[in-house]
């Protein structure tokens, strides 16, 4: 694994720990787990955007096996990592681009600056270290920044960048890029695209000719769909995979910004409603900061440190 994983998503969950593990150890060190002290605790768990089904079913196993029993926070913390753990473990899929492909097209979708260009770049840092061959598409063509973002990331990668004229058609550019990424022999095409939400029949007619005009090339077209969100924006990266879900075939996600975020929780919350793939999670703006996404590591990031799962791995030093 890369170097210091444990350490780097630590980092990164900081705040998200603080949070809860703080909380925890001021309300559970050593205490009579009565309905008061539940209460308390589901408020925390809520509070810490792991959402309500997530939360209750904790708060009933707790009621179940402890209920006026001495618990510390440290049971507390133990017995949430493994429900967090028992949540994540499913959807921790990474995202492994098909070879049988010749490109792998891979729409990538999300709000305006939820961290999609970001995102988009360092894959492709990511899979060129790997030996393969990707090609990046700027098709949001309407945002001049966003192409530029993006021209930038392919520099700093190495990586080729098709673009267009400022307003050019997604969708046509998305079509030339495909042609010439397969005649390249490309393993990965990844298609940055507008996320302007506020005109929702605007975007959802974009992506459908981007996806209607990939489809003329390969009718299996895009492979892949990939939903960028911003994990500081809380539940309402909930709401935003609800309305993309609407828009595209989303197959998988990425979470970003969740260094500097004490919203971490959002993952589980993600997790518990949609079980859809998350594929990688973001801790930071450079290139190496695009992380594989580990369910056990993250509950125990989560919950704070002193938490020592059997089977799980230990902190690199
Ligand atoms: N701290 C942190 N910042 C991030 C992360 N991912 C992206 N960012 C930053 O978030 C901001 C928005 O990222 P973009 O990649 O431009 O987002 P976008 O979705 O492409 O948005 P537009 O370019 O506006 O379409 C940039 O300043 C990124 O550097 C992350 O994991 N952690």
């Amino acid at each position: 694994m890369a170097l210091g994983f444990f350490n780097r998503l630590k980092e990164g969950l900081s705040r998200s720990t603080q949070k809860l593990g703080t909380n925890l150890a001021a309300a559970f060190t050593h205490r009579r787990l009565d309905d008061a002290a539940l209460e308390e605790l589901e408020e925390l768990l809520i509070g810490a955007d792991l959402g309500p089904a997530v939360a209750e079913r904790v708060i009933e196993s707790f009621r179940r096996t402890r209920f006026g029993n001495e618990v510390t926070d440290r049971d507390v913390r133990e017995a949430l990592s493994a429900e967090i753990a028992r949540v994540l473990e499913p959807v921790a899929i990474p995202f492994v681009p098909d070879p049988a492909l010749k490109p792998h097209v891979v729409l990538v979708v999300g709000v305006n600056g939820t961290g999609k260009t970001t995102t988009i770049g360092k894959m492709a840092l990511q899979y060129g270290r790997e030996g393969l061959k990707p090609i990046l598409v700027a098709g949001d063509t309407f945002r001049a920044a966003a192409v530029e973002q993006l021209q930038v990331w392919g520099e700093r990668t190495g990586v080729p960048v098709i673009s267009g004229p400022p307003n050019a058609d997604a969708a046509g550019l998305a079509f030339n890029a495909f042609r010439k990424a397969r005649s390249e022999n490309a393993d990965l095409l990844l298609i940055d695209t507008a996320g302007r939400l506020h005109n929702k029949g605007a975007l959802m007619e974009e992506l459908a000719k981007i996806i209607r005009v990939l489809r003329k090339f390969d009718e299996t077209a895009p492979h892949s769909v990939i939903l960028v969100l911003d994990a500081t924006t809380g539940q309402n990266a909930v709401e935003q995979v609800r309305v993309f879900k609407e828009l595209v075939d989303v197959t998988g996600l990425v979470v970003t910004k969740l260094d500097g975020s004490a919203r971490g929780g959002i993952v589980v919350s993600l997790a518990e409603t949609f079980k859809l793939p998350l594929h990688a999670v973001g801790v930071g703006e450079k290139a190496e900061d695009l992380r594989p996404f580990s369910a056990s590591e993250f509950a125990r990031g989560l919950v704070g440190d002193t938490v020592r799962l059997a089977g799980s791995l230990q902190p690199e030093e």
